[in-house]
């Protein structure tokens, strides 16, 4: 099986969950957290799928799956415990050019989700393709567990210096080379869990010898921003 990993801009365009239990629920929530349409169709929902359709998070969009409900979604999860129905919506959505994610069926399907560490802008996704689930989580947590601690305000800074670089015609021909340097020199902190109140400092100093010239005054107040966690 060959994939293509990518990251959906799904925010407001309408999904469908066929199933309401445990699976579909993990499924669910990761379609809420990125700001998707939720429309869920299942015989019995579990609890807390139930409680996310009285907060109005989800929609319940009746109980037996019919295909009419596919109109005008991007992505679709078979997430039933029935694999021949599993089936007949992946059909249906591949007849409608719609993505579809098979629970029981990885190769019938054409989505694969990966296990999933997500905070705010840094995502970690680890998948195996469908060769071992429970070994994708276990990774994704061993990933997870080594760089969270004391990423969070290094990647900030990361998404200000890059912008500061990339607008700064000084650094024009270099940039790229700039970033690859400071990237490099932040992955270094973070393996060696420097707090970012040591870190920055010491990034700071680095950041100095990679400016292409002095300062000039219209870009002081952009600099010193660059510093404030
Ligand atoms: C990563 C994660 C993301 C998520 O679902 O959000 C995910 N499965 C998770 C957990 C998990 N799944 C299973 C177990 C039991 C132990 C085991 O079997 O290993 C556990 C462990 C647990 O529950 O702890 C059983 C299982 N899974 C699939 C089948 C069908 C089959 O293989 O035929 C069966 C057998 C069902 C049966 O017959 O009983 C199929 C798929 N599951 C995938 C993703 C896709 C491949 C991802 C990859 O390999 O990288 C794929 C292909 C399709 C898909 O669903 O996208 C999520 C991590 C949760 C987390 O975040 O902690
Ligand atoms: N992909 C994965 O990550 C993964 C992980 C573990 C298990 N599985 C497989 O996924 C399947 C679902 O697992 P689960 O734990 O969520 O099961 P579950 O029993 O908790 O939920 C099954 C859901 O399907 C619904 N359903 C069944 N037939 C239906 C129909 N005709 N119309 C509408 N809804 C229908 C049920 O109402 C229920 O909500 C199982 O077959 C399991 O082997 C997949």
């Amino acid at each position: 099986m060959k994939i293509y990993p990518v990251g959906l801009v799904i925010e407001g365009r309408k999904c469908v969950v066929v199933g309401g239990g445990r699976v579909a629920e993990r499924k669910i929530k990761g379609l809420i957290e990125a700001g998707a349409e939720v429309y869920v169709v299942a015989r019995e929902v579990s609890p807390a799928v139930e409680k996310l359709i009285r907060e109005g998070r989800v929609i319940a969009a009746g109980s037996e799956y019919y295909s009419e409900i596919l109109t005008g979604s991007v992505l679709v999860f078979a997430a039933t415990d029935d694999p021949d129905l599993n089936k007949r919506i992946s059909e249906d959505a591949r007849r409608r050019g719609i993505f579809c994610n098979n629970v029981t069926d990885p190769a019938d399907g054409d989505v694969i989700i990966p296990a999933l560490f997500r905070d705010g802008n840094l995502i970690i996704a680890v998948t195996t393709t469908g060769a071992s689930p429970a070994l994708a989580a276990r990774l994704r947590d061993r990933i997870s567990e080594t760089v969270v601690p004391v990423w969070k305000p290094y990647l900030e800074f990361m998404e200000k210096w890059r912008k500061f670089v990339l607008g700064w015609k000084a650094f024009s021909g270099n940039s790229q080379e700039i970033l690859r340097k400071t990237a490099f020199i932040v992955y270094d902190l973070m393996d060696r869990h420097i707090p970012p109140d040591e870190g920055l400092p010491e990034l700071k100093a680095a950041c100095e010898n990679l400016l292409p010239m002095p300062l000039p005054d219209e870009l002081s107040e952009e600099w010193e921003d660059l510093w404030k966690s």
